[in-house]
């Protein structure tokens, strides 16, 4: 038996830093929804039982990656070796077209896609809760995906609840190329001072989120050159917000068209970044 599971990016469109905690991680606020409907944004993972665990990756964001104990899939699959008490020997296939250090949440995303992979492929009858659990301890990120759809995170991200869904904006998704360290960025809110903590106030039924990252000043410290892509945002008339720690950013437009506009202008002018209409 073959299985296949697509792992989607996602866009924190809410994220506030509450406070900086004893074990130096942060409390967050965060909305995030995960982008289901963007094909070319998608990481894809199959897997089939085999003689022994291996792992492949391949696809235009493949390159470069490793495919050893420190791959957030294999670093999943341990973990359901350890719940199931045996090994799941299995070939993996990871095919990347998710940006990685973009802040679109790639890593996690394939973290959580192996979770559910191999609970389906050895039937092991792992609840949702104990994926829940198992995906917290591989990254503050990855629980999020296991819920899909627009997601209220709390604490370091890792609890999760799902909110009702609220339809995005016109949005374009701009990389530029550029990786940017998740910890660094997390280092340097101390360097240019923490936000004030200002929590989600309660949102009218239906209304989207504010649009707001309280990383933004600590990722423009760590990678001055992201404040190109949001000044190229603005002047074809969105509103710029960072992807969680960088380095894509999401412009927000008026309509469908003007964001058709600008991805065709941006692609002129900057031939070297990458966009997706959301
Ligand atoms: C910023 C966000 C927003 O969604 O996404 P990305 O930009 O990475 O996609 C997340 O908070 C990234 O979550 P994730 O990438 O899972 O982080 P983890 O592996 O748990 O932690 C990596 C490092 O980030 C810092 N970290 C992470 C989460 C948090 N609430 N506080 C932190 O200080 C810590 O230094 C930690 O060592
Ligand atoms: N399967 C994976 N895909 C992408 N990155 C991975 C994976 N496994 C481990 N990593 C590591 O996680 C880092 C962060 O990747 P990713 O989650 O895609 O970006 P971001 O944190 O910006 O959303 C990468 O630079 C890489 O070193």
């Amino acid at each position: 038996m073959v299985l296949t599971i697509q792992a989607p990016a996602k866009l924190n469109r809410f994220l506030a830093v509450l406070g900086r905690r004893a074990d130096g991680f942060h409390a967050l606020e965060l909305v995030t929804t995960v982008l289901d409907g963007v094909s070319d944004l998608m990481d894809t993972l199959e897997g089939a039982p085999a003689q022994a665990l291996s792992l492949a990756i391949s696809g235009p964001t493949g390159e470069g990656l490793v495919a050893d104990e420190t791959n957030l899939v294999i670093r999943a699959w341990r973990l359901l070796e350890a719940a199931a008490k045996r090994p799941l020997p299995a070939a993996l296939k990871l095919v990347k077209r998710i940006p990685h250090g973009a802040g679109l949440g790639g890593g996690s995303s394939d973290a959580a896609a192996a979770l559910r992979l191999g609970n389906r492929l050895f039937e092991l009858g792992l609840a949702d809760g104990d994926l829940l659990r198992m995906a917290a301890t591989l990254g503050s990120d990855v629980p999020l995906f296991l819920l899909g759809g627009t997601v209220l995170g709390l604490d370091r991200g890792e609890r999760v609840f799902p909110l009702r869904p609220v339809p995005l904006e016109p949005i374009l998704l701009v990389h530029p190329g550029l990786h940017v360290s998740t910890p660094s960025v997390y280092r340097a809110l101390q360097d240019v001072g923490y936000p004030a903590p200002e929590p989600l106030a309660s949102q009218p039924e239906g209304a989207a989120p504010p649009w707001r990252n309280d990383l933004t000043a600590a990722a423009l410290r760590v990678c001055p050159a992201l404040a190109e892509v949001r000044e190229t945002l603005h002047a074809t008339g969105a509103e710029p917000l960072l992807c969680g720690s960088g380095s894509c950013w999401a412009g927000r437009y008026a309509s469908p068209a003007a964001r058709d506009d600008a991805r065709r202008r941006i692609a002129l002018q900057n031939p070297g970044w990458k966009t997706w209409s959301v």
